[in-house]
């Protein structure tokens, strides 16, 4: 499968570069940056450190979808959803693992998957997709008596709070309570709140250091209290899953798809 990658100078680029290396079944098609990119140029596969590639950076996405099967995209909000359209258009598969995306945001994404396979998630890991049917079902067992915070930590130069981890385990939460998260959802506490409000799913956000990505999931009662966890301790966990994801997108019907579906974690 030839894979154009994006972001290809960024943490999660040089990671999806090298897997793509490593993966049987994977090729390099493209590895692109925007056009005002310093990495522009510079071989991909030196930038990730497994090697010379020869496989310049460049910036023309156009070009580099001419030929390629798939596009994998950890950039940023806009630019997933420029690419989403760009994908659609070629009719290739497209893995969005960019988070702090918006409702809007979304909803063009799904637009595109009308029109081609697109796989998003905001945490591409079998672990967190695990995690996350757990707690929906801990969270369907458990009455309103039992509340629901989730705590997330990531490393210093992360840009968007909460994680989009935290948002899909406060999803899977309110799925199981059967309420909407947004109207569940607290992500902010400061000053004189009040005493918490009864089946509120809160969000805690912690940043700091080289923290690959932590979650917890507190389900918090009288005189008891459950935690389920997950701890990344290395990006390739999220690259590996992506290329599953793209490998198994290819020749997918158009649909908007999770890694849920992909992990076959549906019946959770
Ligand atoms: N779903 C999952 O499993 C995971 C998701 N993520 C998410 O992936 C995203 C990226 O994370 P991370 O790699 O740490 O961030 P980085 O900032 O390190 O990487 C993003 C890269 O995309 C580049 N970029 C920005 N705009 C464009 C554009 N228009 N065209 C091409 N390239 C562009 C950036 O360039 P420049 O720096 O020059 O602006 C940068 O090199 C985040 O949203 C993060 O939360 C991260 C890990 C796992
Ligand atoms: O920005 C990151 O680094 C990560 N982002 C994703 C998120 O927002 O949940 C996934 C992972 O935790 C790392």
């Amino acid at each position: 499968m030839r894979l154009v990658i994006m972001g290809a100078a960024g943490r999660m680029g040089r990671m999806l570069v090298k897997a793509v290396s490593e993966t049987p079944g994977c090729a390099l098609a493209a590895a692109i940056e925007h056009p005002e990119s310093i990495a522009l140029g510079q071989d991909a596969g030196l930038l990730a450190g497994c090697g010379r590639l020869n496989v310049p950076i460049t910036s023309d996405v156009e070009i580099a979808l001419e030929g390629a099967h798939g596009i994998v995209d950890f950039t940023t909000p806009a630019t997933s959803v420029r690419l989403a359209r760009l994908a659609a258009d070629a009719g290739i598969a497209h893995v969005i693992g960019t988070t702090g995306l918006s409702d809007e945001e979304i909803g063009a994404i799904r637009e595109a998957g009308s029109r081609t396979a697109v796989v998003q998630s905001g945490n591409m890991s079998l672990g967190v997709n695990l995690l996350a049917g757990l707690v929906r079902k801990v969270a369907q067992t458990l009455g309103p008596e039992f509340d629901i915070e989730v705590l997330e930590m990531h490393h210093r130069a992360k840009v968007d709070a909460p994680s989009g981890t935290a948002f899909l385990l406060g999803e899977a939460a309110a799925q199981g309570r059967g309420v909407a998260l947004s109207d569940a959802k607290t992500a902010a506490r400061d000053g004189h709140t009040g005493a918490r409000r009864e089946g509120d799913i809160g969000f805690a956000v912690l940043r700091g250091g080289s923290v690959v990505g932590e979650h917890t999931v507190i389900f918090a009662g009288a005189g008891e209290r459950i935690e389920l966890s997950h701890r990344a301790d290395d990006r390739a966990l999220f690259a590996r899953g992506a290329l599953k994801a793209a490998l198994w997108a290819k020749d997918r019907p158009p649909g908007f798809y999770s890694m849920a579906d992909v992990l076959g974690l549906n019946d959770l």
